[in-house]
């Protein structure tokens, strides 16, 4: 393997038998009684039967995925329901062999797969860490230097000497997060954290994977909140079906994502019922991009066509969420954009300028309509501009989140109003 390289994984394929139980982490007693069965089952039908049984019942959850990870590099996995990410991060960890196909991994591994993997529960939190500790090959010195920022981080100092079966599923989670990041892996891997836990906690995870990135550090995460992916790395791989789709600039792997998910619309010119285009495509800042930062002001513009003189009209430009729910909606009629007594026949340009509008990040769609005034069935539409907008996220699972000023005065007497001032803060 070359030197600059963490991982290289070549020609990787798992294959599962269909309906197996869905069982990441067997313990070595599951594990003897599966063999067993099998044995039992192997003396009962002889070998070969019992080895074109698995291949008719099987199928590839991985197939010939091979890549090359740099030492320092940052990567996303993305893809949709089952398409392999967890598999593929179960096999770089070596919690399960690849079927067929082999990985090159330099330098120790922290994963954190799914929540409280390689915690014992009936252990207190406090021997755990020492137990993940010697797992991954530390000197209990090293792991004591450390032990005070993972109990810390993870916020569960009174429960550190109480075994982990009793913990919540959150605080579960953050000494698992906890331990995965501090006990200095040189590759740490992560599946999808954020589907749990608070925003707040999310946002320090983010905080401290940046942080184990920035130490040049290797990170995999996998994850479906593409805010997330983009904020922490440079570069994605996508799966689909268990098969690399798309690798490179994150960026770009996040649009393939979106697209295959149907996501993106088609952005050409519209067409009305007659097949003439009415509205050109829908164009921001003048450029090809659809990225957006929430804290920008920006500019959205598109053509529209008219083939006779109408005597007005209403132009809406709308936003809608992924979930279809519409979030903004400007409006102007023709008179307001300057047109007196009819909108003549001809092409047409309009611009929309838009204050900073601290959208949260993620995906919307935003399109132009028109009404005529005279024919009131004629609706125009223009299909619809894919906006990618990235910043921070909300500290709570809100839409908007705009930069504010805060203040707060305080006073010592209760009964009086002389308010001094105590902090003044902007936040967004
Ligand atoms: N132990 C197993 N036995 C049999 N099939 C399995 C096993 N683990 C995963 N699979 C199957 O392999 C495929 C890939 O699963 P995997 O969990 O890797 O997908 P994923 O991309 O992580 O999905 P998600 O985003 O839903 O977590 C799925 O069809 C899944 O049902």
């Amino acid at each position: 393997m070359k030197s600059d390289l963490a991982i290289h994984a070549e020609g990787i394929g798992k294959q599962y038998r269909i309906g197996a139980q869905q069982k990441s982490y067997s313990t070595l007693r599951e594990s003897l009684v599966d063999l067993s069965r099998n044995a039992a089952g192997a003396v009962r039908g002889g070998l070969k039967e019992l080895r074109q049984r698995r291949e008719n019942n099987s199928f590839w959850a991985l197939k010939d995925i091979s890549f090359e990870i740099k030492r320092g590099d940052v990567v996303g996995i993305v893809g949709s329901n089952g398409a392999g990410k967890s598999t593929l991060l179960k096999v770089l960890s070596r919690i399960t062999d690849p079927t067929v196909g082999f990985v090159d991994l330099r330098g120790r591994v922290g994963s954190l797969l799914e929540v409280g993997t390689g915690f014992h529960p009936e252990l207190t939190g406090r021997e755990n860490i020492f137990l993940n500790g010697a797992i991954l090959g530390m000197p209990r010195s090293v792991v004591k230097k450390q032990f005070d920022a993972i109990v810390d981080f993870a916020g569960v100092e009174r429960f550190v000497d109480t075994p982990v079966k009793r913990y919540s599923s959150g605080m579960y989670l953050r000494l698992a997060f906890a331990v995965a990041a501090h006990l200095e892996p040189e590759i740490l891997l992560v599946d999808e954290v954020l589907a749990v836990g608070d925003v707040q906690f999310q946002n320090k995870c983010i905080g401290k994977m940046e942080s184990v990135a920035k130490e040049g550090r290797t990170v995999l995460f996998v994850s479906h909140n593409m805010a997330a992916i983009r904020s922490l790395c440079t570069r994605g791989i996508m799966l689909r079906s268990g098969q690399v789709v798309s690798q490179g600039d994150v960026q770009t792997v996040i649009q393939d994502y979106y697209a295959d998910l149907g996501l993106l619309g088609s952005n050409e010119p519209s067409e009305d019922q007659d097949g003439r285009s009415v509205f050109g495509r829908v164009v921001l800042d003048s450029g090809d991009s659809n990225s957006l930062n929430q804290s920008e002001p920006f500019e959205l513009s598109t053509t529209f066509k008219l083939d006779t003189a109408v005597s007005g009209f209403r132009l809406f430009c709308l936003f809608s969420d992924m979930r279809n729910q519409q979030l903004i909606a400007v409006c102007k009629t023709s008179e307001e954009l300057g047109f007196r007594d009819e909108v003549p026949a001809g092409k047409h340009r309009v611009s929309v300028n838009f204050p900073a509008l601290w959208l949260s990040p993620g995906m919307y769609s935003v399109y132009f309509k028109m009404m005529m005034a005279d024919v009131d069935t004629s609706k125009h539409q223009s299909n619809a501009f894919p906006l990618d907008v990235f910043g921070d996220s909300s500290p709570v699972d809100a839409m908007i989140n705009p930069n504010t000023n805060w203040t707060v005065q305080t006073s010592d007497d209760t009964r009086s109003n002389a308010w001094q001032l105590k902090t003044s803060i902007q936040t967004s």
